[in-house]
């Protein structure tokens, strides 16, 4: 391959050289494109939640940082860390921010695509599969990352190398844990939350409170490993801390100090004494420097709030006239006129590959699916239970008239009670959910191959609980005895659990949070169920629920399909009343002393015939909520 010069062509072909131009003994990690990374008058303007006034949340922060070093963003609760993260990592600041800024790489102005292939972002709190080990973790990013682009033996061969880089070896075959299953620990996950994101090689590094919730062993030990990655890789970190302890902070080459949205210090760790003394702030021997400075910046338990505010505004005027503010200043302007070259990367447009993802995405939540019992076991044992309870509350109806009722309630129930409980999906989706955000945010997948992947994972587990559940209820009832009876029930049911699991998806996309997403499922159960024409006829159903609801109700499709499959092709014996024979529905066969289903069903306004086209609703029904779904994704971007 040539190399063409300069670092836009190097660039262009990033992969293919860390694999083909390093060979196999240094590692794919390192960095030989980004020299330095570094940003002018960061600005962040939103319009404040109450007053609704534009507020500045940043104001003209400054900062660089060179190849190998570490930087810690510092500073009292609120004061802009993860807002600054967010911009330096070109992702939303905050919701109807304004930005403005000029971050540069090697001095110049990367386009947004050449910056998303040299960086990546590991969000505060770990977004993972807990039913998958933490091998399959890092194959998983390596597959989705990275197939088309190096060859499997390659992606083994850096999983490999991570697992050993973050001291993850020996737990490369336990599972993270599960609800129900313990795995790995907080710092271990943490550390894996990392290395997946190191799996695309990229050399900048933005780490969002990577040690938040960790003890202060847990936390150097992570960023330890960090550290050692990026020193031997020459990868640049910049990471917002809370709180760490000396030996963590001494981890770091540099030190961005924030409060009220502003700098209070920006450089290198070992200047942070010096600086402050300078100011007439001293730090005290044998203090942790990181307490001493959020001390400093730290206002919110301060009794005398003019005080305080004028101690703060202190800080951030000393810093803004200090000498090394303006050397900082200088320094990143003289590097962004030498070169002045846009930085342009060739890269493929992201979500690319919507099948190879939706592949990749079906074969990890297969492993998902069975090895989780909350996504199907819980699901299919549930069904189970509730299909043998129906089948001995309903057992052995004959076909008598006064087992019609029954009949009914039995199809009711089932129907609407098999759909309501595809409530318990709720937690298993929103997990996906989380990993679905975080992976998208890092560009490997979008919402297309989410979706796809996770609609077709769920059809066959959905099959065999519709089949086996279906077997109990319908031969320990009776319904009628016959065999294609029996499969369009199934294919009935089905539907009703697939169009049920699209609904959870649906709400759990719309408000993606537990208690939202469940409320919301049971409450459009509700409404399904009161407006599916047997509780309320339709022509004298409320308008308002009959236009709205009524037509878009798959359960109303889903009980007139298994109805008309029992009523429509079965007659039932008349009871004996003190004339004799007794006919509580008068039918075409009463003379007979009995009843033609085919009557009952007219009665109730069920007409035999139309299944395809009511499977053909039905299924137009589940599409529509799968779009939807997607749509909602796509919408709350
Ligand atoms: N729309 C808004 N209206 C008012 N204030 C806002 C708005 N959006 C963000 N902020 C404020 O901007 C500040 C910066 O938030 P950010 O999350 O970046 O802080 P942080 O330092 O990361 O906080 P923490 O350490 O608690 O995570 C906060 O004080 C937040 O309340």
């Amino acid at each position: 391959m040539s190399r063409k010069s300069g670092i836009t062509s190097e660039l262009i072909t990033l992969n293919e050289v860390d694999v083909e131009q390093r060979g196999h003994d240094n590692s794919y990690l390192e960095n030989q494109i980004v020299q330095s990374l570094s940003w002018k008058d960061v600005t962040v303007v939103v319009p404040d939640r109450e007053t609704k006034h534009p507020k500045e949340i940043l104001s003209a922060i400054n900062g660089e940082v060179a190849a190998g070093e570490m930087m810690a963003i510092m500073g009292p609760s609120g004061c802009g860390k993860t807002t600054l993260l967010n911009v330096l990592a070109q992702r939303e600041a905050s919701a109807k921010a304004k930005v403005s800024s000029t971050i540069c790489i090697n001095g110049q102005t990367p386009s947004e695509s050449a910056f998303r292939r040299l960086s990546s972002y590991v969000e505060a709190g770990d977004a993972l599969i807990g039913s998958l080990t933490v091998k399959e973790t890092l194959s998983f990013a390596a597959k989705l990352s990275l197939s088309g682009v190096v060859t499997a033996t390659e992606r083994i061969r850096r999983v490999d190398e991570l697992l050993q880089s973050f001291g993850l070896t020996n737990q490369a075959s336990t599972l993270i844990g599960t609800l129900i299953r313990k795995g790995i620990s907080t710092g271990q996950k943490r550390r894996l939350s990392v290395a997946a994101q190191l799996i695309s090689a990229p050399k900048i590094l933005f780490l969002d409170e990577p040690t938040s919730g960790l003890d202060s062993a847990a936390s150097y030990k992570v960023m330890s490993y960090v550290r050692n990655v990026a020193k031997k890789n020459k990868l640049i970190v910049i990471a917002s801390i809370h709180q760490p302890a000396t030996k963590t902070f001494e981890l770091f080459d540099k030190l961005l100090l924030l409060s009220g949205g502003k700098t209070c210090y920006s450089g290198s760790i070992s200047g942070v004494k010096r600086y402050f003394d300078s100011i007439g702030f001293e730090m005290p021997l044998q203090t942790n420097p990181a307490d001493f400075v959020l001390d400093l910046t730290n206002i919110d338990f301060e009794s005398d709030g003019d005080v305080a505010q004028g101690k703060i505004s202190q800080l951030q005027e000393a810093w803004t006239s200090s000498p090394e503010a303006v050397d900082e200043k200088s320094r990143i302007a003289t590097k962004a006129t030498s070169t002045s070259e846009p930085l342009i990367l060739a890269s493929e447009p992201m979500h690319r590959r919507y099948m190879t993802a939706s592949l990749i995405l079906l074969h990890r939540s297969f492993i998902k699916s069975y090895r989780d019992i909350v996504v199907y076991g819980i699901r299919f044992a549930m069904y189970l239970g509730l299909a043998i309870m129906m089948g001995t509350v309903w057992l052995r109806l004959l076909p008598i008239q006064s087992n019609m009722q029954p009949l009914v309630n039995c199809i009711l129930f089932g129907s609407c009670f098999m759909s309501f409980m595809a409530v318990v999906y709720v937690p298993a989706f929103l997990e996906d959910r989380t990993v679905y955000i975080k992976d998208r945010a890092n560009g490997l997948y979008g919402s297309t191959a989410f979706m796809i992947s996770n609609f077709l994972i769920g059809l066959p587990y959905l099959f065999i609980i519709a089949f086996v559940s279906s077997t109990f209820v319908y031969w320990m009832t009776n319904f009628r005895p016959d065999g294609q009876a029996f499969l369009i029930w199934v294919m009935w049911m089905y539907l009703n659990l697939v169009a049920a699991e699209s609904l959870v998806v649906l709400m759990s996309c719309l408000f993606p949070n537990f208690v939202g997403a469940l409320a919301l499922t049971a409450m459009a159960n509700g409404i399904w169920m009161s407006c599916n024409g047997f509780m309320v006829q339709l022509p004298a159903l409320n308008p308002f629920y009959r236009n709205v609801f009524s037509y878009i109700d798959y359960q109303a499709y889903v009980f007139s399909g298994l109805v008309v499959n029992e009523f429509g092709y079965r007659v039932y014996k008349c009871g004996e009343g003190p004339d004799g024979c007794w006919c509580s529905w008068d039918t075409a066969l009463k003379d007979q002393c009995m009843i033609d289903g085919v009557g009952v069903l007219e009665q109730y306004g069920y007409q035999l015939g139309g299944t395809s086209k009511n499977v053909g609703i039905t299924l137009g029904i589940i599409f529509g909520m799968r779009l939807m779904g997607w749509a909602a994704m796509q919408w709350r971007k």
